[in-house]
């Protein structure tokens, strides 16, 4: 599938993953987060709106508090998710400061999708931080957006999020950098000979069946989520990219139109053959 177009966009949402921010559960990857923090720095600087979607308060709240384990109770997972916020706010107000970039933290909840009030505040509050040129970093309200009655929790992962915000704010596309460098039609980690597939037209049963869950103790969304955020973001003609979060310097060279990672994008020869048929 041609790239080129990827050279003109602008407005451009970038997801960052729990196994990507972590070496392993107990370990912060600073080098990544930096790494990260410097692109997203060059590309807002260059002209670009960047919007970064975060994981790891979960994973982070973990390292910090030398907690091992998933947590069993809501309270339990609340502490984690509002201590991990704030180490991992901490943690990019310090390197885009480095980059002499200013940051600004939106935490999201479902009301967003819920509330066409929130859907409009939310998404006054994004562009206002973007024309100011100020990055917005975004994360669920992990500290309170529990369901009581269920104890699910509403979003629970950010690729959902992250489609969502794109959808949201009308960018023109969304990165999703993960631990894997795009999607194998079998899980890499689990089948020896898994082949990396280039580009996806139709995220139909066939594509979902490769998926399967989450790769570690704190990331919650796994690749099923990833081909939901993009079959919903095809539905609504944008494109997505999954990509290796292990040297963010690619995103450069992915956005020169470089064939990197897998890219979804809705085919319209597929498109138009149907429309024939009609
Ligand atoms: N077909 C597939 N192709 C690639 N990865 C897959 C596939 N099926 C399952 N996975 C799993 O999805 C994981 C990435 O999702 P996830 O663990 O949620 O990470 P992240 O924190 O980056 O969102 C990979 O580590 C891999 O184990
Ligand atoms: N909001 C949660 C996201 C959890 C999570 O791991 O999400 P993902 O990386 O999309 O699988 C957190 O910050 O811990």
């Amino acid at each position: 599938m041609n790239r080129d177009f990827l050279k003109d966009s602008k407005r451009i949402v970038i997801k960052i993953g729990t196994n990507s921010i972590m070496k392993s559960p107990g370990e912060i990857d600073y080098r990544k987060i930096d790494r990260l923090s410097y692109v997203c720095s060059v590309l807002q600087q260059q002209g670009k709106e960047i919007i970064l979607v975060t994981s790891g308060a979960v994973g982070v709240g973990a390292c910090t508090l030398k907690i091992k384990e998933y947590p069993e109770t809501v309270a339990d997972f609340q502490a984690l998710a509002s201590v991990g916020q704030c180490a991992l706010m901490n943690l990019y107000c310090r390197f885009f400061q480095h980059y002499d970039q200013y940051v600004g933290q939106i935490l999201m909840t479902r009301d967003i999708v819920d509330f066409p009030i929130s859907y409009v505040n939310c998404r006054s509050a994004i562009n206002s931080l973007l024309t100011r040129k100020i990055i917005p970093v975004i994360n669920e309200n992990d500290a309170i957006s529990t369901d009581e009655k269920t104890y699910s929790r509403k979003f629970g992962e950010n690729d959902t999020l992250s489609a969502v915000v794109t959808e949201l704010v009308d960018a023109d596309l969304l990165i999703i950098l993960s631990d894997v460098d795009g999607l194998y039609d079998a899980n890499p980690h689990t089948t020896a000979y898994a082949k990396l597939i280039p580009s996806v037209g139709n995220v139909d049963d066939d594509i979902l069946g490769m998926a399967d869950g989450a790769g570690s103790t704190f990331a919650t969304g796994g690749m099923e989520t990833k081909l939901k955020a993009a079959k919903y973001l095809m539905d609504n003609n944008k494109s997505m990219i999954i990509t290796s979060a292990e040297d963010p310097c690619q995103i450069f060279d992915i956005l020169k139109g470089s064939e990197i990672g897998t890219l979804f994008k809705k085919d319209v020869r597929e498109k138009a053959l149907q429309g024939e048929e009609k």
